[in-house]
């Protein structure tokens, strides 16, 4: 089990590491092909779903909110050569660990029916459907939402504490990548106006600043078109020894 736990160490460090990160990123061209989200052989992930491709549940506004992003993910010059735009799409898995172990499954420390929170169900548009992008320049991250039927609060608006995950995912997301491995301390989550069931939002985050151990980043809720404010969010994320965080201590 040791030397399991030190190969997840291992892989999450690298994860940490910001060059390291970003090589990793998939790319828009070759998003079936990704090489690895740790660093690992792409046959680990080889049969794992990307939950964060379109599916046939995604509706217009999803859609368009994609296309935007992902056609910025590469820029086609002069003479047809393609390279790197402004923006990755993040990979969506919902067993990471199982793989950053190369198959090995830590049985006592995680259970082996565990999935990440908002990918564990594969019912397409039921629940959590969602892509996040990062923006290397601008240090910032975007989440693009569709709130499924089973996320209800209020009837016919999405739940806040559904809101509330999805904003610790994006700016969780932002601060993993700029920090290493962290967790959140505090969220902040003013919510000015409901979301609808069903609907698709767009949430921002960028980086506010760094102090030692703590990454604080700000965050906020929209509408598809940007017009309506839903939430706005201050968040502190602060850096962890994974292997602490796997032992509970
Ligand atoms: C290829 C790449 C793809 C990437 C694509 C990834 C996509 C996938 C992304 C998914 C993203 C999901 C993101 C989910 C993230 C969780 O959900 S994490 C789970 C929820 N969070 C937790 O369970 C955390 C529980 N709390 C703790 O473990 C501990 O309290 C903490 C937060 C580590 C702090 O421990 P501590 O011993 O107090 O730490 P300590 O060193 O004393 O404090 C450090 C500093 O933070 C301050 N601080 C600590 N807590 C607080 C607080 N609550 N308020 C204010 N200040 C605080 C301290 O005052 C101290 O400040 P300074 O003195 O340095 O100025």
């Amino acid at each position: 089990m040791a030397w399991s736990l030190g190969r997840i160490c291992k892989s999450v460090q690298r994860l940490g590491s910001l060059s390291s990160v970003q090589s990793q990123l998939s790319h828009p061209a070759t998003s079936g092909s990704v090489r690895t989200m740790l660093g690992l052989p792409s046959s680990c992930f080889s049969k794992t779903r990307d939950f964060s491709l379109p599916n046939s549940s995604w509706g217009p506004e999803m859609m368009r909110l994609y296309k935007h992003y992902n056609s910025q993910c590469e820029v086609v010059m002069e003479g047809g050569v393609k390279q790197e735009g402004p923006w990755r799409r993040l990979p969506s898995y919902n067993r990471v660990l199982k793989y950053a172990t190369g198959g090995v499954y830590l049985n006592k420390i995680i259970q082996s029916k565990a999935r990440l929170f908002t990918r564990n169900t594969g019912d397409p548009g039921v629940a959590f459907e969602y892509v996040l992008f990062f923006n290397r320049e601008e240090q910032r991250c975007v989440g693009i939402f569709q709130a499924g039927h089973l996320l209800e609060g209020p009837p016919g608006h999405v739940h806040g504490g559904a809101t509330a995950t999805m904003i610790d995912t994006v700016t969780g997301a932002l601060a993993l990548i700029l920090s290493g491995p962290v967790v959140t301390a505090n969220l902040n989550i003013n919510y000015r106006k409901p979301i609808p069931l069903g609907s698709t939002v767009l949430l921002e985050s960028s980086l506010d600043r760094k102090e030692g151990k703590k990454t604080f980043i700000t965050s906020k809720v929209t509408s598809s078109d940007g017009s309506k404010l839903h939430t706005d969010t201050t968040a502190l994320f602060v850096s962890i020894s994974f292997s602490n965080l796997l032992l509970g201590s």
